[in-house]
């Protein structure tokens, strides 16, 4: 499902970065997570936001959604700071797909996607049979169909996973957040997903998702922030962001990455 765009946010009109952020910095307590973030993401772009564990990605995704207010520095939308923007105007620029789906919602899977089209509803819309026509078109691009009248807090985790993904499908937000979204996928599942990541950014929408995979990274996005320590270490097209002495500075270890033949990347750590 490639709906148009909003005109203002085609990629040719915002190349040089929908998102924009300068001197970003969050800070919990004396505590600082992230500093000195300057970057852009371009609409209709895949973005890969890298780094070991505590570099302050998912801190800098938050940012990235309005969902945390910087502490420095600031985000724009199309130009305008987020922060400024109503909850409302945001959830229907911004689709989100947090790390730790909830546990125990009371709903089906159905109503759970169907959650996806209430920016769009507004607080008191009644679904109609487009609205209704995205989540089953959703569900069925998740391999999810057969759960629609299932309860959520009866699915396994890759189940909950594909319908938080049908949930943002149904949204059709044009920027897409995702922390980690690969979490508890099959490994059919996450190839699909790769592909459909690409697939929805070379059509337009503007897709930023944390990753682990730096292989995946290298394969799929067009370009790579690498995060350690809170820092920005390098922004880029990921063969050169993601070369050996920023990996190297980034995770601390002897990590390879490299092409084969068939052009797809692996990665492994040395020793
Ligand atoms: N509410 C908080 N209060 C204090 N420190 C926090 C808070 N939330 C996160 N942190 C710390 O900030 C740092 C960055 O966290 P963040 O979740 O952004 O990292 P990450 O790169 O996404 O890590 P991971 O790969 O492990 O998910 C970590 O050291 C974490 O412990």
């Amino acid at each position: 499902m490639n709906a148009p765009l909003p005109v203002q946010f085609r990629p040719a009109a915002f190349a040089d970065g929908l998102l924009q952020f300068s001197q970003l910095g969050y800070r919990q307590g004396n505590h600082s997570l992230l500093q000195d973030i300057t970057g852009h993401i371009p609409a209709g772009s895949f973005t890969a936001l890298l780094g070991p564990n505590g570099a302050g990605k998912s801190t800098l995704l938050r940012l990235l959604a309005g969902l945390l207010p910087p502490t420095q520095g600031d985000v724009r939308l199309a130009g305008l700071p987020l922060h400024k923007m109503d909850t409302p105007s945001r959830a229907r620029q911004l689709g989100w797909l947090g790390q730790f789906p909830s546990h125990d919602l009371p709903l089906t899977i159905e109503q759970y996607v169907l959650l996806g089209r209430r920016p769009a509803l507004g607080s008191f819309g009644r679904p109609n049979p487009d609205d209704l026509g995205r989540v089953g078109t959703a569900l069925a691009a998740y391999d999810i169909s057969h759960l629609a009248q299932r309860r959520w807090d009866g699915l396994s985790g890759g189940e909950r996973q594909r319908a938080g993904l049908a949930r943002l499908q149904a949204q059709d937000a044009p920027i897409w957040l995702l922390d980690e979204p690969t979490n508890h996928l099959d490994l059919k599942h996450q190839a699909q997903l790769f592909r459909r990541l690409r697939n929805e950014a070379t059509h337009g929408r503007t897709v930023i998702a944390v990753l682990h995979d730096i292989a995946q990274a290298a394969r799929w996005a067009d370009q790579v922030l690498l995060l350690g320590g809170g820092r920005l270490l390098a922004q880029g097209q990921p063969s050169e962001a993601l070369c050996p002495s920023n990996l190297r500075l980034a995770y601390d270890c002897p990590l390879q990455l490299w092409q084969s033949a068939n052009g797809h990347w692996h990665a492994s750590v040395e020793g």
